[in-house]
């Protein structure tokens, strides 16, 4: 009789099925990039009407995803345990706003996934992103590389998309970086970038009717663009979804490529003991190195700001808990 080998199917359970945590299974299945989603929220269901609904779309997907109402025991063969948990902001709340309550619910959250023996990689979307992917590596005691935050992975992707529409060029031949906070103090790294492979400063010196003051008000835009799109809608989701399943897909197929995640600094840039957004190279491992990026004084001092930011905030925050 022929052998067979069992083989494992790469599992994402998603924890909140709200707007963003369903918009990134949806994404997922399209996308076919996982063999399993289980989905667990607090409202079940909403959880359960989701699982019905993804599932009326399977014949139009990539490829079979098996997708199931969850509970944390689903965790413990889980790859990737994505949160998209929690309160979001409303019209005029920062994303800072929100940590006492979203630090609260994921404390809960994480006891209860790791009491089910999870062994994966924690992704975390829910607000404020970079502080609550700390709260995560302190409340489950796994080592830092495994948990990963979305940081700044939605904002390169603005700017990417700003920037092609400005030189009228595709958003992946841009190679420009927003790091930092998720968040007010983020900053986009303007010496680094390039179109194509000509630095972006030489771009627009060389193109007539660009100027480098539109590059200010690009930023703004970009950094702005939540609280633009809360007033509109009353939240966003398509953008932060595509970004987890970018990050989801580097690491389940071992891509070893660079994105803007928020990952823990242990002496990198000279910091300790902070989740921020920055190159990092993600692979199965999780964070597999964190890329240390040459800046000018300029940007070097809003990355310490924004670095201080966190730690104001993170500190009192998990010592009030
Ligand atoms: N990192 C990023 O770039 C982005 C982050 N966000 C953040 O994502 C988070 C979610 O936003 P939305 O989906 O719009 O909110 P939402 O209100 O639509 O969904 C939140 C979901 O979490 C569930 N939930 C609450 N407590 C729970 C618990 N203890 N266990 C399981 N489920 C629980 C709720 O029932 C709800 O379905 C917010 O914090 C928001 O600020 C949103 C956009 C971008
Ligand atoms: C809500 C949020 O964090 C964003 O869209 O950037």
């Amino acid at each position: 009789m022929m052998e067979t080998k069992y083989q494992k199917v790469d599992r994402v359970v998603l924890i909140g099925s709200g707007a963003v945590g369903i918009s990134y299974a949806f994404a997922l299945m399209n996308q076919g990039v996982t063999e399993e989603i289980a989905i667990i929220d607090l409202n079940a269901d909403k959880a359960l009407g989701d699982v019905w609904d993804l599932n009326h779309g399977k014949t139009f997907a990539p490829s079979l995803t098996n997708i199931w109402q969850g509970d944390y025991e689903d965790c413990k063969d889980a790859d990737i345990v994505c949160l998209c948990a929690g309160a979001n902001q409303k019209p005029g709340e920062t994303r800072l706003d929100l940590v006492e309550k979203n630090m609260k619910i994921f404390k809960k959250i994480v006891d209860d996934v790791m009491a089910s023996g999870f062994d994966g990689i924690f992704l975390i979307a829910t607000n404020p992103v970079d502080v609550l992917t700390q709260a995560v590596i302190e409340f489950s005691g796994l080592p830092a590389h495994r948990v990963i935050g979305s940081g700044t992975t939605l904002d390169t992707a603005r700017l990417r998309y700003k920037l092609g529409e400005y030189f009228k060029i595709s958003p992946k031949a841009v190679h420009a970086y927003i790091i930092g906070e998720h968040g007010d103090t983020e900053l986009p790294l303007w010496s680094r970038a390039t179109i194509g492979p000509v630095p972006l400063h030489t771009y627009l010196e060389t193109h007539e009717n660009h100027k480098a003051e539109d590059l200010d008000q690009i930023f703004v835009e970009v950094r702005d663009a939540a609280y633009h799109i809360i007033e509109k809608k009353g939240a966003t989701f398509y953008g932060i979804a595509m970004s987890l399943v970018r990050i989801t897909e580097a690491i389940l197929k071992n891509e070893h490529t660079v994105l803007t995640t928020s990952s823990y600094l242990q002496g990198q840039y000279g910091v300790k003991d902070v989740c921020i957004g920055v190159p990092t190279i993600i692979s199965r491992k999780g964070v597999q190195e964190i890329i240390e990026v040459p800046m000018n004084e300029d940007e070097q001092k809003k990355f310490m700001h924004s670095v201080q930011t966190l730690k104001d905030i993170y500190e009192p925050a998990i010592k009030r808990l």
